[in-house]
């Protein structure tokens, strides 16, 4: 037997004592008795008091302990961070901590003991004190009562002032229902917060121009935009899973997305239709306590390098243009200025020789007025081409000089061998026999030459060997035409 229920026995104990005693007492007042009978009655009075007295002590210090057991439950309760509700068997309130007044103020009256579960909700409806149930409320409460005490997973409640409860209900054996009400207002804010970041975020890469993936750890392909479908002209379905080898070609198919980090850098990849691409490709890597994988951001440049390169064939065409005559295809005076300042340095430096031969077409006035300007045109191509294939090495050095007038740059050639060179332009016009009935000479085109050549690092200016070739060429008109004089060697 426990103290407690020891000292509730007691009193039952003192009382039959009592009666025992009253019991003795009457029988003496009614006839007789030992003499020794007052004593053991005044003795059992004394007794069955000192029992009771005990006993209500006992009784006494056991009401308080409960009371200051109780005390701690319900101060233990109310320290709770959620609010806890107990209900009996009929669904009626039992208990409640602070905490449940504190969610609910407007609910202070009806949070009484004994309020009935469902009254006490329709008081919070009737004050549209949940959000969710606003205009459908017998339907919200119906649903709410099916569900009391047999959720699987906790109740998502909106309250008031954006407060967001869990409600966590569960039947205790008795049949009553224990209620506890958390406030995960900070979570689900931080939820929506992420939500509509990401949100954000996903309108942003849907709407981007570059092309954006995201890969796993070994580079398969996770996600793309609409910008990287049209770059590569794959659709999501068929670039998922696949590897960045499948876009990307020039040996990044053996690397791995982590080798791609830091600097962009250019590389190539084909469309679908074959055609090549140039991108920019720039990688990053993303790693948190649960995901590891990296964003790869693709530019194309493609029509950007076509314009280059267009830029680039435009530019070289229009300087072989600025430097070819129009009409022969030789190249033109610009060009043999710069084809001689520059082989007069090197010839300077070097030491070798350098020669150059002044052709003038004899009496080409007459052929233009004999045969017409057409013809004359022809005549010159035909002219420029014979003495393209006397030069020999690279017939790039004849330039037209201007007019009927051709000049032919000789590197490493002394005087002598200019003449050669010289001898062998002759002698081609002579056999090719260009008809030139006009011409006071012969019957056919010729040639008048002046040659000149430089020996090596000689300080002259590079005019000088102009002014000899010139010199020549007027003593070789002077001398009849069709023929070449040589200027002595510049010193
Ligand atoms: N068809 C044609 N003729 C040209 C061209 N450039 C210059 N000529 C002509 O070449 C002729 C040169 O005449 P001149 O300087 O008197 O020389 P030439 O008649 O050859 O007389 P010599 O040189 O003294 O033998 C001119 O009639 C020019 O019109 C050209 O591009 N096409």
């Amino acid at each position: 037997m426990s103290r407690f229920a020891l000292a509730r026995s007691w009193p039952t104990l003192a009382f039959a004592l009592l009666l025992l005693g009253q019991a003795a007492a009457l029988a003496l007042s009614l006839g007789g008795g030992a003499g020794w009978l007052p004593w053991l009655l005044t003795g059992l009075l004394a007794l069955s008091s000192l029992l009771a007295l005990a006993a209500l002590s006992t009784l006494r210090r056991a009401r308080a302990k409960a009371e200051r057991a109780q005390r701690t439950l319900e101060e233990a309760i109310d320290a709770l961070p959620a609010s806890v509700e107990i209900y009996d068997e009929t669904d009626r309130l039992v208990a409640f901590n602070q905490r449940l007044v504190e969610i609910y103020p407007h609910m202070l009256r009806e949070f009484q003991r004994r309020a009935g579960f469902e009254d006490m909700v329709r008081a919070s409806l009737a004050r549209q004190g949940i959000p969710e149930a606003i205009g459908r409320e017998e339907e919200w409460l119906a649903e709410r009562k099916r569900q009391r005490g047999r959720q699987s997973a906790p109740l998502l409640q909106n309250v008031h002032d954006e407060i967001w409860l869990r409600v966590f209900e569960r039947r205790t054996p008795s049949g009553g229902i224990v209620g506890v009400r958390l406030d995960v207002s900070d979570l689900i804010h931080e939820q929506q917060r992420l939500a509509a970041s990401q949100a954000h975020l996903h309108a942003i890469i849907q709407s981007a121009m570059n092309g954006i993936l995201t890969l796993d750890a070994e580079g398969h392909v996770l996600e793309v935009n609409p910008s990287c479908e049209q770059l590569f002209g794959f659709s999501a379905a068929e670039l998922q899973g696949g590897h960045l080898s499948m876009l990307f070609s020039g040996g990044l198919s053996e690397l791995a997305p982590q080798s791609l980090l830091g600097q962009p850098r250019e590389v190539s990849a084909r469309h679908r239709s074959g055609e090549e691409l140039s991108l920019q490709l720039t990688m990053a890597e993303v790693r948190t306590a649960t995901t590891h994988l990296f964003v790869c951001i693709v530019t194309d440049f493609s029509e950007r390098k076509r314009q280059e390169l267009r830029l680039k064939r435009a530019n070289e065409l229009l300087a072989r243009q600025s430097t070819t005559d129009g009409l022969t295809g030789v190249g033109n005076r610009r060009l043999f200025d710069q084809a001689l300042q520059q082989e007069w340095l090197r010839s300077a430096r070097s030491g070798q020789p350098l020669a150059i031969l002044l052709v003038d077409i004899d009496h080409f006035k007459q052929y233009n007025d004999r045969y017409g300007h057409v013809a004359g045109d022809d005549a010159l191509r035909r002219v420029a081409t014979l003495l393209r294939s006397c030069v020999g090495r690279g017939g790039e050095s004849v330039c037209r000089y201007g007019g009927e007038e051709f000049v032919v740059l000789l590197v490493d050639t002394d005087l002598a061998g200019a003449q050669v060179v010289a001898q062998r332009c002759l002698d081609s016009l002579r056999l090719a026999a260009i008809e030139h009935e006009a011409s006071p000479v012969r019957p056919t085109l010729s040639l008048s030459i002046g040659v000149a050549a430089r020996l090596g690092h000689s300080q002259v200016a590079a005019q000088s060997l102009l002014e000899a070739a010139d010199a020549a060429l007027y003593k070789a008109k002077q001398g009849g035409r069709a023929r070449m004089v040589c200027e002595a060697r510049i010193a």
